[in-house]
């Protein structure tokens, strides 16, 4: 027989949109990943203050946020960044042309289609060989280093989009180098300790996540469960539905939101970093029976090549290093057969 492109299917907008019956693809027959618990308890992830650690005039400010930085990422693996100085106009703008670009003719969406499954950069959605598929369409687009950018894939409609995308890139990776700092601070190392395991040309992947409303969001997840393979994450969240999960202690909470906060989360490789100090969380998306739902989810990565591993000074008897060191890990480390990719690196 021959084989069917893996990049043939049909996005989940147009299942939507040509009011197909609910596929069996996306049906998860089994309550292990807790499709149905929309009504989960609020997670109560730190909301911290970033003009408090940029403005060192009180230094017992800066330190108390710290500590609750440090509590937050070591607790939850999240927190949630206010004046963080991004303005709130810019933050709208962002969200406008993500929702101008999926709501496209789908014809004009194709002119940036994912075109191999060797490469992530495109819009598309989940391959029809993986197992239960994910109720969401997306664009990705690689933004950093600048020579990994595919503009081809860059959408021009609407206008605005690449302009806002560039400044918005820049003004997260600001955001990323601080937010390094104070985190290797709360740890009381040396502050560009993991800024120096990431090296120069540090990368960043935007991802621009659609979820359109589902006729089963008691069967369909938007995300499966996943850790992010990332150093951090920086997470804008719909400012209207709800739907982004946290797991912490074996239970599902759900993560609220702050329309202007910028929502931080650890990934595996700051794990790595902090010898397993800060948590990378287990997370996922639900479905809306009536609504749709937009993200957009900023990945960064250390530079290419270079190689990471926990800091020397986190190790010791009471806490042996429990990480091997690791290069270009979000290339390297998959899910396979249920095994999260960190258990592989594991000491
Ligand atoms: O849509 C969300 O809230 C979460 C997105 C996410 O986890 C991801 O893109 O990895
Ligand atoms: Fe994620």
């Amino acid at each position: 027989m021959a084989e069917v492109s893996p990049l043939s299917g049909k996005t989940v907008q147009e299942l939507v949109e040509n009011g197909i019956q609910f596929p069996n693809r996306y049906s998860w027959d089994d309550t292990k990943y807790g499709v149905t618990d929309a009504s989960a308890p609020f997670a109560e992830i730190p909301v911290i203050d970033m003009s408090n650690l940029i403005n060192s005039s009180s230094s017992s400010a800066m330190g108390e946020e710290l500590d609750k930085l440090r509590s937050g990422l070591s607790s939850w693996g999240y927190f949630q960044a206010i004046n963080h100085g991004i303005e709130n106009s810019f933050l709208d703008e962002v969200r406008e042309v993500a929702g101008q670009f999926f709501h496209l003719p789908m014809i004009e969406k194709q002119k940036y289609a994912r075109e191999s499954i060797d490469q992530l950069d495109g819009y598309g959605t989940d391959n029809i060989f993986s197992q239960t598929l994910d109720w969401n369409d997306r664009l990705f687009l690689s933004v950093s280093p600048e020579n990994d950018r595919r503009l081809k894939y860059w959408p021009e409609n609407p206008q605005s989009f690449r302009r806002i995308l560039f400044e918005y890139t820049e003004r997260i990776q600001q955001i990323e180098k601080h937010l390094l700092k104070c985190m290797a601070r709360s740890l009381n190392l040396e502050e560009d300790c993991f800024l120096k395991q990431c090296g120069q040309l540090t990368q960043m992947v935007a991802r621009f996540n659609y979820y359109p409303p589902c006729p089963r969001p008691d069967r369909a997840l938007g995300l499966k469960p996943h850790a992010d393979a990332s150093t951090l994450t920086i997470l804008l969240l719909d400012e209207e539905v709800e739907g982004l999960q946290v797991m912490k202690d074996d239970q599902w909470f759900r993560v609220p939101i702050l329309p202007h906060a910028l929502l931080v989360s650890v990934g595996d490789q700051i794990e790595i970093m902090s010898n397993g100090i800060f948590k990378s969380p287990m997370h996922k998306a639900l479905t809306n029976p009536e609504k749709e739902r937009k993200s957009l989810a900023m990945f960064c990565a250390p530079e290419r090549g270079k190689e990471i591993e926990p800091v020397g000074e986190l190790i010791n008897d009471k806490r042996p290093r429990l990480y091997k060191a690791v290069r270009d890990y979000q290339e390297t480390y998959y899910y396979q057969k249920g095994k999260k990719p960190i258990d592989a690196v594991k000491i």
